[in-house]
């Protein structure tokens, strides 16, 4: 494997994107004539076992310390290995409308395999596309290459330039059943008619997998979120006390960017029989 950190920048008649071969990371994408869509914040940290902010991460194979036996668990790292590896970048598989990254389990150290739900010696490759143009399209397939069910966790982690989070709102999840990680034992509630708004921590694992609208009145436009091979969907931003404390944020930039994400965790975690494969998808576009 290359450990290096390489930043690839794309640059289509359709749009503008940089990518990091670390994490196989979305760092921004803009459409043609708008501002940036996936938000990345003013200054990028690169550090071997450290993720990086913003942009999109790729959280494989377990969601926060994951989830085991219907309990919390406390797997390290945080979200799993895939946003702290260095991916291949398949150069032949790749051109200026399409990057093609491949990561392998033998790859990845015995003691972070061992923390797998479905067993401690998994075997599996990871194939992530990337398609830039008026839409982003991200696409990752987890194939099982061994001979017994494989269980994962996963979300691409999208990070959404908006104006001002707390003038944004999530349309599409009203009447949808969430968990309510801000609340100590994670509730389940149900969202009302309204759509979801930002005052405060909100960080919630919705149980939809519809198309959403993220709408910004601050920069006149609407980002349509749409997925595929996901069960849920989760909505995060820290609001202005945790996002503060954010050690890779500046003050205040929290409020430049919404999270949602494409999801399969906890209950609707992915298992994969053996030799078959996986694929979640997240496709974004900007409508005025
Ligand atoms: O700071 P991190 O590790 O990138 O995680 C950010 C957030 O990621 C979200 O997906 C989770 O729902 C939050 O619980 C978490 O705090």
């Amino acid at each position: 494997m290359n450990n290096t950190f390489t930043i690839r920048d794309i640059v289509n008649e359709d749009a503008t994107a940089s990518v990091s071969d670390y994490g196989a990371h979305v760092l921004s994408w803009a459409p043609a004539g708008e501002q940036a869509v996936v938000w990345r914040p003013k200054a990028i940290y690169l550090k071997e076992g450290t993720a990086i902010r913003g942009g999109v991460p790729i959280i494989f194979p377990w969601f926060n310390s994951g989830f085991e036996g219907g309990h919390v668990a406390s797997k390290t790292p945080k979200h799993g290995f895939a946003r702290n590896s260095f991916w291949h970048y398949d150069e032949e598989g790749s051109s200026d409308v399409l990057l093609r990254y491949t990561l392998d389990s033998s790859e990845i150290g015995a003691d972070i395999l061992s923390q797998f739900v479905s067993g401690p010696n998994p075997q599996f490759h990871a194939v992530y596309t990337i398609e830039v143009g008026r839409e982003l399209t991200m696409s990752l397939t987890v194939y099982n290459d061994g001979d017994e069910p494989l269980s994962y966790e996963e979300a691409l982690h999208t990070y959404l330039q908006v104006g001002d989070a707390e003038q944004s709102q999530v349309c599409g999840l009203e009447g949808a059943d969430y968990l309510d990680t801000v609340l100590d034992g994670d509730p389940r509630c149900s969202q009302g008619d309204e759509p979801v708004t930002f005052q405060g921590m909100v960080d919630r694992i919705y149980y939809s997998a519809d198309t959403l609208e993220l709408r910004d009145p601050v920069l006149q436009r609407t980002i349509i979120v749409a997925k595929q091979g996901a069960a849920q969907t989760v909505v995060w931003n820290p609001g202005e006390q945790a996002g503060n404390a954010i050690g890779d944020l500046g003050d205040g930039e929290w409020r430049g960017c919404v999270c949602v994400e494409a999801v399969n965790n906890r209950d609707c975690a992915v298992v994969v029989p053996p030799h078959d494969s996986h694929t979640l998808q997240q496709t974004l576009a900007v409508k005025h």
